[in-house]
């Protein structure tokens, strides 16, 4: 049986793996993992979102020796003319140094969210206070709060997963 790391302890994503693959059939076992992103607590641009999941993803093969394949999810925010978004990327590498990434679903975060973490604070902890919730990230996370629960942090990462697995088997059949 294939293990699949994850480097997170977070509910929501490790959720979010194990969903991907009961959902592709994949015959593996989902392993997680408290490693560091690289980047900082609350990355502010895609590039640094992404460098925080490929870092992560890297991370878990270091971890352990029986991970075939290192998953890194990382959540952030991006601007976008003058906009704040809350953006979310995700990474799987394997051992051949292949890395393959994709990005998820947008959404505009309200301008207390925004401000709060323009003053530098962790979108987690604002997201909590505006929701009168504990741990909202490790639940159905921002996205969750602002869509009533339509998508939630799990959904999103969810599918993020389902484009880098289907990215995954479409390289494979043109290697061939
Ligand atoms: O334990 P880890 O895996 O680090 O999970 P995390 O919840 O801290 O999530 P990230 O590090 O990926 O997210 C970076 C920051 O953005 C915040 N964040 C990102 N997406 C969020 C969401 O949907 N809901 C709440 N907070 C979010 C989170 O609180 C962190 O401060
Ligand atoms: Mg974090």
């Amino acid at each position: 049986m294939k293990i699949i790391g994850v480097g997170t302890k977070n509910p929501a994503k490790i959720e979010a793996v194990a969903r991907m693959i009961a959902f592709c059939g994949l015959n593996a076992e989902v392993r997680s993992f408290d490693v560091p992103s690289g980047v900082s607590a609350m990355p502010m641009s895609d590039h640094e979102t992404r460098q925080g999941a490929m870092n992560r993803a890297r991370a878990v093969l270091e971890k352990d020796s029986g991970v075939s394949v290192g998953i890194g999810l990382e959540g952030g925010v991006s601007l976008l003319g003058g906009e704040m978004f809350l953006c979310n990327w995700g990474a799987a590498a394997d051992r051949s140094g292949k890395i393959i990434t994709a990005g998820g679903a947008r959404i505009k975060l309200p301008e207390i969210l925004a401000e709060g973490v323009r003053k530098g604070r962790e979108l987690g902890d604002i997201a909590d206070e505006y929701a009168h919730q504990e741990n909202v990230r490790k639940h159905g996370g921002t996205i969750g709060i602002l869509t009533e629960n339509r998508v939630t942090r799990s959904d999103m990462f969810f599918h993020i997963l389902k484009l880098i697995e289907g990215l995954h088997e479409h390289q494979e059949k043109d290697d061939c």
